[in-house]
Order: C-alpha cells, then structure tokens, then sequence
C-alpha cells in the first residue's frame, strides 16, 4: 500500500470525503437550529442561534463583551431574544419577579456557571435542594442578628481603613480607594470566614497585587465557561512551567494554593477555632456542620466556598463602594448634602470615632447615595441563566402582549443591569440621583431594585455587605474631607468587561483621592 493511500482510497480522496462531511454536518446542524429547533420561534440573530462560538468570542476573545451584543440584540429584536442555540436572554422588569423567586425551584444553568471551577460553592450548585442544604449554614452567618454579633470584628477593619486615610492626610499623599475597598472587604470576609484573615490593608501595596490577581483570574476564567478542562489542567502544570509565563500567572496559582491550604486547616482542626477568634468562623461552622453529609465537606468543596466567598464578598462591595465615591465627588450638591446630614448627626467626639454602622443606618441621605450607588454599580453584571428541569415556561411581553413558549430544560437568563438602567423605572438612568430613594418615587425605585438579586439564590452577604457600605461611605464623608485626584473620570468606574462582576478599562487607576 502506497504512503498516501489508505484501503486503496487516495489521501486526496480522503480529505475530500471528510470535508464534504464537515459540511454536510455543519449545514444540517445550522438548518436544524436555525428552523427546526424547539427555540426557532425566538427571535434572534442566526449567527447566535446557529452557534456557541458567536458568544466566545466575544465573551472569550474580547475579555466579557457579549453583555453588549445581548444590548443590541434587544434593541433590534425586542424583549426576548435567543442569544445562544440553547438559551434565551429577557428584558423586562414585569418578568424579574417570576424568574428569580423563592417559589418556583429552579436550578442554575451548569454551562454558565461552571466558569470559575467553583463548582462546589453554593454560588455555583445546580440543583436547587442541594443548595438549599448547603446555603442554609452560611445564611445563618449572614443573618441580620448575626452580622450584629460581628460588629468588632467591623470596627476593628474600618479602623484600619480610618487610619490610612489619617496617613494619607497626614503624609499629603494620594490613595487609590479602589484598592482600598477591595482589599478592606477581604480582609473583613476572610476574618469573619476562614482560619487566618489575609490582613490586606497591612501590607505594603494595600492589596493592590491581590485585586489585580482577582481581576486576571477571573478574566482568564472566561475562557474556562467555553473549555472546562483549562483551569483543572493549569492546576496540574509545575510551578516552574507556569513561571515561565510571568508573575501574574504564578500570582493566581499561589493564590488558589493558599485557599487550598485555608480548606486543609479548617479539616486538620476538626472546625475549632485555633486562632484568637472569639467568634464562629463560618468556613469551621461549614465544617461542623451535622446538616451537612461528607462528602460536602471535602477539601475541594471547602476550598470552593473559600474562592467564592472572597471573590464574591470583595469585587461587589469593592466596585460598589468606588462607584458611590466617584459620583459623590463629582456632584458638589449631593456632596455637601451628604457631609451636612453625617456632620450634623453627631457630636465631634462621635466623629473621633470609626462610626459604626449601627449609627449609620438610619441616615436618609447616606442610604439613599448608597442605593444610588448599588443601582448604577449594579456589580455583579453577568446575565443570570436558570432552568426549570420539569416545566415549560410562558414568557408574555408587558410590552406586546406577544407570549412566547419555552420548553423545559432552556437556559433562561436576565441582567439586573437592564431593570436597574430601565427608563420607566428610572429615569435618565445614567445620571447619579439619590433623591430617586427619598420621598414619593421612593416606591417605584425600590420595585426595581436587584443588586442582590431576588429569591433563593439571591445574595446570602447582602447584610453584611450593606453594614460594609454605610461604614466605608459613612466615615469617608462624614469624617474626612476628600477631593478627585485631576483626571478621574467616569470610565474609572464604569463598567467595560462583564467578567460577571464589572471591570472597568484596563487602563484604569482606579478611583484615586486626596485626603486634604
Ligand atoms: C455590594 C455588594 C454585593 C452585591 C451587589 C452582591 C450581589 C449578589 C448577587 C446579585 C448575587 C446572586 C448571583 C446569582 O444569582 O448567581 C449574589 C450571590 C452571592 N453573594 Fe453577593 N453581593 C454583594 C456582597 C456580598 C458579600 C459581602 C458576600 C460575602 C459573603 C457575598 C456573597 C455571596 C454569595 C456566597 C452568593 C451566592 C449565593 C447563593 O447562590 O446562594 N456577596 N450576590
């Protein structure tokens, strides 16, 4: 038999035959999707419809820019739209409600979700009763009686930050509050959670090196939602191999081998505190759990939870809070009305003092700009797919009246983004308006809104978070007087990649300040 033959047909012949077949099967696929699909009735772009690579590349090869197809899309196509082969993406806040509740047990979409090789945490559990046993410990540790349990533990991190802006004061030096705050909400995450506190804020960069870290894992993991065996391969790469890549890469390695490490202790110790904390820590409460069966309470499904809760608990909060800092500097009225009602609310002596929350949840104006704040952040921005398993769904357009019927098993998803940018319900939505949360329109702003997702998969550190908001905003303003470092810009804070949280440009400093 010659080289180029194979049972007696010509390599030519060969590579003739496959790519006819390549064809044929790639033109039956596209017809069946496009026309015969159980999804051929939603309207659509074909492209997207006739492939999941429309959607890599712009989620994968352009860094978390799909979010803005998914806009036009809408915008040609109205309220519902087939953005994937598989899954249909809403748009209208009379449909929030029926899709996120507590009701209706419908799990997250595997596809979606698997993106950070978080499969274990609560965050990314499919089915919804596994993730009702396993969130039911963590809920408790958020509680509102519980988040009041921690109050030192709050004092004694927003202390910290008090000082940095005395330093910064003091030393007439510049300071990157976008650095800050995501470093403050790990250092408060990570005390309340795990073995040891990472204690950001004392190091010499602030956590600049751990935002960064967060950022470029998470950007690298959009390429692990299209090829899930990325992240599990990297892991098994040697260290030396991987160097060889540059710091950034050995940045995230170390990183996840140090929560790693967290999930390992929390085991060695049987759950018991070894440390000075006087509190539960909610990573040892996970552990000792008796709702919990072992297999929920192994290395990789603790170390899961550990990379969740930091990333979830410090990017949200740390966007958020930037996003609040930068309008309220760049709109005089609201700033001084802001300073006015924390100034007038307290003694001097008060003001010597870290303010707690407890002080500052009260405070009509502080609450209403952080509202304001958590709307226009609107900080986890990735679409949020669920799927009813057992039942089909009927969409009915508020607008049309046009009802659309989708089978069982679709991947439906909605972006907070659109109901908390919805003109109806805000008006000129792009503008940082606090009076929206005051006085009559109070009701309206409030049906709207979704930073914390609703139902029971909504977010279990909203408490927490919210105590974290009003003590970083609430002691800034009330406490310092803080001016915009010269070329801070909206594009510092606003969202550029959805990264299911937002980052902003990559060029970016951050929201710099002067402490004056
Ligand atoms: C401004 C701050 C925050 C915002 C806007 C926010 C928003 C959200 C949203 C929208 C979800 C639902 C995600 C989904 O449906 O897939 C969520 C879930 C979650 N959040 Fe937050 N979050 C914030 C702060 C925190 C903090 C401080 C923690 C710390 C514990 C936290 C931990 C979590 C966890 C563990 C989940 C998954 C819950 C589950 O699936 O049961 N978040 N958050």
């Amino acid at each position: 038999m010659a080289s180029s033959e194979f049972l007696g047909f010509s390599s030519s012949t060969l590579l003739l035959a496959a790519l006819t077949s390549l064809i044929g099967y790639v033109s039956v696929l596209y017809v069946y999707r496009i026309y015969f699909s159980p999804l051929s009735h939603i309207p659509g772009p074909k492209l997207a419809a006739a492939t999941r690579w429309y959607e890599f590349y712009y989620d994968a090869i352009k860094t978390g820019h799909f979010y803005r197809e998914v806009e036009q899309m809408h915008r040609v196509y109205g309220p519902i739209v087939r953005i994937t082969p598989y899954e249909v993406h809403i748009n209208d806040p009379a449909f929030f409600n029926e899709l996120y509740n507590v009701t209706k047990k419908l799990d997250k979409d595997p596809w979606y979700y698997q993106w950070l090789d978080r499969n274990g945490s609560i965050f990314a559990t499919i089915d919804s009763d596994i993730h009702k046993r396993r969130a039911g410990v963590i809920k408790k540790a958020f509680s509102t009686s519980s988040v009041a349990k921690i109050e030192p533990v709050l004092k004694k991190h927003f202390g910290t930050y008090c000082r940095l802006l005395e330093t910064s004061r003091a030393d007439k030096k510049q300071l990157n509050l976008s650095d800050v705050y995501r470093s403050l909400a790990v250092d408060v995450i990570t005390d309340l959670s795990l073995p040891e506190s990472m204690n950001l804020l004392e190091t010499p960069d602030l956590g600049a090196a751990h935002s960064a870290f967060i950022r470029d894992m998470t950007e690298f993991s959009l390429w692990n939602r299209h090829f899930p065996w990325i992240t599990p391969l990297l892991l098994k790469i040697p260290r030396w191999l991987i160097g060889l890549q540059g710091e950034t890469a050995l940045n995230v390695i170390d990183s996840l081998e140090e929560q790693k490490e967290q999930a390992r202790k929390v085991i060695a110790n049987g759950g018991k505190s070894v440390s000075s904390k006087t509190y539960p820590v909610i990573m040892n409460e996970v552990y000792k759990s008796p709702d919990l069966p072992p297999q929920d309470k192994s290395v990789k499904r603790l170390e899961d939870e550990i990379g969740i809760l930091i990333g979830a608990g410090s990017e949200t909060t740390g966007h958020t809070l930037a996003t609040i800092t930068y309008h309220v500097l760049s709109n005089p009225d609201v700033h001084q009305k802001l300073k006015d009602e924390l100034r007038s609310s307290f003694t001097n002596e008060d003001l010597e003092d870290v303010l707690s929350y407890k002080k500052l949840e009260h405070l009509p104006y502080l609450n209403a700009c952080i509202q304001e704040g958590l709307r226009l952040a609107s900080s986890v921005c990735g679409r949020l797919p669920r799927i009813n398993k057992v039942q089909p769904t009927t969409y009915t357009s508020s607008i049309t009246s046009q009802s659309y019927h989708i089978p069982a098993g679709t991947p439906m998803s909605m972006s907070i983004r659109d109901i908390h940018y919805n003109v109806s319900i805000y008006p000129s939505p792009w503008d940082f308006k606090p009076e929206r949360w005051l006085g009559e329109q109070k009701v309206l702003s409030e049906r709207g809104f979704a930073a914390f997702n609703r139902g029971s998969r909504s977010c279990v550190g909203k408490n927490l978070a919210m105590a974290e908001l009003q003590m970083a905003i609430g002691n800034l303003f009330g406490r310092f007087d803080v001016t915009k470092e010269e070329g801070l810009g909206r594009a510092d804070v606003e969202l550029e990649h959805d990264c299911f949280s937002p980052f902003t440009v990559r060029a970016s400093k951050g929201v710099v300040v002067n402490v004056v």
